[in-house]
């Protein structure tokens, strides 16, 4: 059983996919996003499996393709942002190198594109996404081993930041 070097969470816009790819060329580790892994077992894109079969049939995959990756895999895993919503997964998170990509409400809204149809923002899109970074803020950061601002780093620095935090064991140093 393998475990990653790292696991990134944070809101959307946070930077897990770009920042978790970048980390991985780092490291040469391999990278699992999970919402990517999600798509590929449900066969569709996430905004339709919101649509067709709802929203707790999609936290259902993710907790198991979440846990799952939290035993198997030995690189670096980006999480989607409402994956520690799930009990089980901050169960399973405990033990593990969480890195917390924290970011200003003002950047994730740019970086989201407040306009997209993304299935959590529907409605009031910049309402809906300032109330759930406010919820899930103290989740996050009860999780996080490690908090990284992707506000005041670029990619680079964030991934220099993290590396340099790693365990000693797994930063290629111990
Ligand atoms: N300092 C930064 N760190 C990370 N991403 C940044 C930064 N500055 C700008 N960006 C841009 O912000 C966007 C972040 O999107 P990304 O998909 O990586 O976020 P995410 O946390 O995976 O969100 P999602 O919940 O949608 O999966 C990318 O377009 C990236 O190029
Ligand atoms: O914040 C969320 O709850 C989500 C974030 C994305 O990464 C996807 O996992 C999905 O759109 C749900
Ligand atoms: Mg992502």
């Amino acid at each position: 059983m393998s475990r990653p070097i790292a696991v990134l969470i944070g809101s959307p816009g946070s930077g897990k996919s770009t920042v978790g790819a970048a980390l991985a060329a780092r490291l040469g580790a391999p990278l699992v996003d999970t919402d990517a892994e999600i798509e590929t077992r449900a066969g569709k894109p996430i905004g339709d499996i919101f649509v067709e079969d709802g929203e707790p049939a999609f936290r259902e995959l993710e907790r198991a393709v979440v846990v799952e990756a939290l035993t198997g895999h030995p690189g670096v895993l980006a999480l989607g942002g409402g994956a520690v919503l799930h009990p089980d997964t901050r169960a399973a998170l405990a033990g593990h190198h969480v890195v917390y990509l924290q970011v200003e409400f003002a950047d994730a809204a740019k970086r989201v594109g407040l306009d997209q149809a993304r299935p959590l923002l529907l409605g009031n899109p910049r309402a809906r996404l300032k109330a759930l970074l406010e919820e899930r803020l103290p989740i996050y950061e009860s999780l996080a081993t490690v908090t990284v601002s992707t506000s005041t780093h670029r990619v680079e620095e964030a991934v220099e930041e993290i590396v340099a935090r790693l365990p000693a064991a797994r930063n290629g140093e111990g």
